[in-house]
């Protein structure tokens, strides 16, 4: 197909037959504004010393800080930038019991981001795995609440990265859909003796941009073609995206990387540029995004128009933000952020790295049991 053949589509048609956009939505009254929460907090005694040692050792960046409450005077302690944060986004952690009291009566859905959230970023791509104890951590939480994982990356790349077949997948940003694995009956027709795919094959529930599939192939083979001089470059094709990774080209070339990059979008109008960690990110100009996804998930699930439902969402990169910005504006759930150093952000809360998100995983998992009756 050659770049004129290309019909632009500007509504997302969805696959799903029971998708409808945007879902209807509820007034939802009960939602703890964040103040308030801050204030319930306070009183719910979670500043009790071990909470605070939590606190402490979950939220300090590793690096030493002139003005940190570590190292500053216990009596006057000196707030800087990052303290005032922290205070603002405290971590999920050492609030994890009143996350937990916001969320009673409620059903919690699990909206998972991959790359820096589930595995740390490394400079290889396509090496970027999860450890098996985060898998286990994912799996539990899984067994207990509907989780989805919502990625930039390719919906088959983050499924072969995962491997767990229990779970939603909305990759690409959200332009791919897939929900979980179809019986063996449906099946049969659909593979031929291969093995994964049979265990992992998922049903297709959304695919907003398949149209956009012929020019997305192109562009990605024209980048590859233009960018193979630039030491360290690399594109990585993400079915309804494309990545182009500059993490390990030497900085003096990042110009260079970028009019190339620009030089061959120009020829694309119907596509856009967005940015992400040490990537650029060439996708479709159409109107949808992670917040989409994860708003077309709940309404999968059940939760539309719902009040009883509390979603929550842990990513790190730009791209997560539009799924917190749904989060505040549905005004359910929480939004996690995970960084280690303060960043503009719609979440709430924050976690500093994939390790704490593991145990945050953890503790939910466990903690579901115990409290089965009063949820
Ligand atoms: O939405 P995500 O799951 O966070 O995916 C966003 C991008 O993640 C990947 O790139 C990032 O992680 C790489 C591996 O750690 C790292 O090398 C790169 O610098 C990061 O930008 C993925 O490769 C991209 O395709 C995704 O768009």
């Amino acid at each position: 197909m050659t770049k004129n053949a290309v019909v632009p589509i500007e509504i997302p048609v969805p696959v799903s037959q029971h998708y409808s956009y945007p879902p209807p939505r509820g007034g939802n009254t009960n939602y703890p504004n964040y103040k308030k929460l801050l204030n319930q907090i306070e009183l719910n005694g979670a500043n009790k010393l071990n909470s605070w040692l939590d606190c402490m050792r979950a939220s300090s960046p590793t690096q030493t800080r002139k003005n940190s409450i570590l190292t500053s005077s216990p009596v006057m302690p000196l707030i800087d930038e990052t303290d005032k944060w922290i205070e603002e986004h405290p971590s999920a952690l050492c609030k994890f019991e009143d996350i937990m009291a916001m969320s009673k009566g409620k059903k919690i859905v699990m909206f998972l981001d991959y790359d820096g959230t589930l595995s740390p970023i490394v400079d290889d791509p396509d090496r970027a795995y999860m450890s098996e104890a985060m898998r286990e951590a994912v799996k539990d939480v899984a067994m207990h609440f509907p989780t989805a994982i919502v990625s930039g990356r390719g919906t088959d790349k983050v499924l072969s990265f995962v491997r767990l077949k229990e779970l939603y997948y909305a990759g690409s940003h959200g332009m791919d859909i897939v929900g979980p694995t179809i019986g063996p009956k449906n099946m049969k027709s659909k593979v031929h003796n291969c093995l994964f795919i049979y265990f992992y094959a998922k049903e297709v529930l959304c695919q907003p941009a398949s149209d956009f599939l012929p020019i997305i192939e192109e562009i990605s083979k024209t980048l590859t073609e233009k960018t193979k001089m630039i030491p360290g470059a690399k594109v990585e094709d993400n079915k309804f995206c494309v990545s182009v990774h500059y993490r390990c080209v030497d900085e003096k070339k990042w110009g260079t990387l970028a009019e190339q990059v620009k030089s061959v979008l120009n020829e694309y109008p119907k596509l856009q540029l967005t940015q992400g960690r040490k990537v650029l990110e060439i996708r479709p100009t159409i109107k949808w995004n992670k917040g989409n996804a994860l708003e077309f998930l709940l309404e999968t699930l059940g939760y539309a128009d719902s009040n009883e439902v509390f979603p929550v969402y842990i990513g790190d990169d730009r791209t997560d933000e539009d799924a917190f910005k749904v989060l505040c504006e549905r005004q359910q759930g929480i939004g996690i952020l995970v960084s280690k150093v303060p960043k503009e952000t719609n979440a709430c809360f924050s976690l500093r790295e994939p390790t704490e998100v593991k145990e945050l995983l953890q503790k939910l998992a466990q903690w579901k049991p115990l409290a089965t009756n009063e949820h």
